[in-house]
């Protein structure tokens, strides 16, 4: 039995139906241990980047693995949450893809296009992923560090240039 998943979803207008559709399906997953929604509501109007960063910074931080997050195309939400240190975002519309976001890349995030891809493809692909674990012994593992071993030296480097 794979370990339960605390996923975190998000989406700005454009992918709020989705989101709540996604939602609920998580909801019911025997895969996931709970759901946080960091917005927007039915009504909510908040710019996709600080939805997403407000996601990714969860993961960041330990109190998610996961989030699932919606835009208009899946894009913007993978930008934003990018730029969260930590974090691989990637958008992901085929099964394959999915796959290997989380077995070659690591990537914590999983973001959709509403606009781009239909629903039943993407509630598909979403539990698809919830199927998936990282495995860090695997030769992507190697990979995936010279990332976050870049990402450490660029913050040095900043860190230096400020001191
Ligand atoms: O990537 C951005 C998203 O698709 C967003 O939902 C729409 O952004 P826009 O209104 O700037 O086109």
């Amino acid at each position: 039995m794979t370990d339960k998943l605390r996923i975190v979803v998000g989406s700005d207008d454009a992918g709020h139906q989705y989101k709540e559709a996604l939602k609920q399906d998580l909801l019911g997953s025997s895969l996931v241990a709970e759901v946080t929604d960091v917005g927007v509501d039915a009504d909510g109007h908040t710019a996709y980047p600080e939805v997403a960063i407000a996601a990714a910074e969860m993961v960041a931080r330990g109190e998610a693995d996961r989030a699932l997050l919606v835009c208009g195309t899946g894009l913007g939400v993978a930008i934003a949450a990018n730029k969260v240190k930590g974090i691989r975002a990637v958008t992901a519309h085929d099964s394959f893809s999915v796959e290997r976001a989380v077995l070659s890349n690591n990537a914590q995030i999983l973001t959709f296009g509403q606009r781009v891809v239909g629903l039943e493809l993407a509630r598909r692909l979403a539990a698809e992923w919830l199927t998936y674990r990282f495995d860090e012994t695997s030769a992507s593992a190697a990979k995936v560090q010279l990332m976050s071993d870049y990402e450490d030296a660029s913050e040095d480097a900043d860190a230096g240039a400020a001191a």
